[in-house]
């Protein structure tokens, strides 16, 4: 077997971070839509981006900067979201003495993605972000990064994502294909209802064990049978309460 990286898989709340793209070809921006989805205040760095990311850039809903990458551009952090190129670069003249040792946490670009089609441009921000505890995708060659994504797939709170620790891209694209056909449409009422009895579970149970029983059972439901044929009907608190008395102690 070849050796690989043990990537440790984790959910990032990317909400309100910044977080700051290098490169605004087809592949930053397949990236950039899912860091949008994912609430982060994207600023792309290039000379030139993709119609999609112009658009989006002209909607307010990313910051572009329209040049090239240059040695430093890690250390600025962000100023507020939806800032224009012109007080995007006044803020970082006006903190050019700063680095982003100094930078409070909030500022601080949360990742970086190298996505440039420059090997060495890649390189040196990659280089950058590790001088700086950044996390860094390098999107043409993964091993000069930190990290890497996955193929993903959504249902509501349902997320699956798969990765092959790089054996592959289309291999964990066929893969989440696969899984597409297995989580429908309904899981994400299913998901939005077992989120709803498990608050309540955790809202009126306190005794630990009982909790997890419950849980357990709670999880064991047909429920998502009722909704694929279409007999389910919403419990409201009272049901999840006769639910509860119900199941209590057995
Ligand atoms: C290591 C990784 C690092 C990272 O980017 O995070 C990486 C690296 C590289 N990708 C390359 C090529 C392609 N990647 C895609 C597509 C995707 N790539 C994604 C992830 C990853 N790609 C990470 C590994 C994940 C894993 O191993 O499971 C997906 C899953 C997620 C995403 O990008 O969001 C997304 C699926 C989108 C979807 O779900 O639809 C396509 C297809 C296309 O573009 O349509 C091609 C062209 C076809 C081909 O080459 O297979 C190259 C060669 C570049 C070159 O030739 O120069 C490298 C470089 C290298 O391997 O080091
Ligand atoms: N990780 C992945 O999923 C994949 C990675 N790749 C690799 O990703 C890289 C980018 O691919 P594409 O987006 O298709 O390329 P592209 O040519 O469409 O885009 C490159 C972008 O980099 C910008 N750029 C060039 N020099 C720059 C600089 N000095 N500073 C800042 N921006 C600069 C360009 O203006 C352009 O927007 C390639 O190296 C490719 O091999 C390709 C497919 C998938």
């Amino acid at each position: 077997m070849s050796e690989y990286v043990p990537y440790l898989p984790i959910m990032l709340d990317c909400r309100a971070r910044p977080i700051l793209v290098i490169g605004g070809g087809k592949v930053a921006e397949r990236k950039i839509i899912h860091m949008l989805e994912a609430g982060a205040i994207v600023t792309v760095i290039s000379p030139d981006v993709t119609a999609s990311i112009q658009q989006l850039a002209e909607k307010g809903q990313l910051n572009w900067l329209k040049r090239e990458y240059r040695a430093g551009d890690l250390s600025e952090g962000i100023c507020s979201p939806l800032t224009t190129e012109a007080t995007v670069d006044a803020s970082i003249a006006e903190r050019s003495d700063t680095t982003a040792h100094s930078l409070d946490q909030s500022q601080r670009y949360l990742l970086v993605y190298a996505a440039t089609s420059l090997p060495d441009v890649n390189q040196s921000v990659a280089e950058e972000a590790q001088r700086y505890g950044i996390p860094v995708n390098v999107a043409d060659r993964h091993e000069r990064g930190t990290f890497i994504n996955p193929a993903v797939i959504r249902r509501g709170r349902l997320v699956a994502s798969v990765s092959t620790s790089g054996a592959g891209p289309a291999i964990s694209r066929r893969i989440v294909s696969e899984l597409e056909n297995y989580f429908y449409e309904d899981y994400e009422l299913y998901m939005e209802f077992m989120y709803h009895l498990r608050h309540h579970i955790k809202r009126v149970v306190h005794d630990p064990q009982e909790r997890r029983r419950l849980l357990e059972q709670a999880a064991a439901l047909d429920v998502l049978a009722q909704i694929r044929h279409k007999q389910f009907v919403w419990w409201d608190e009272e049901q999840i309460e006769q639910w509860i008395i119900q199941y209590r102690g057995r």
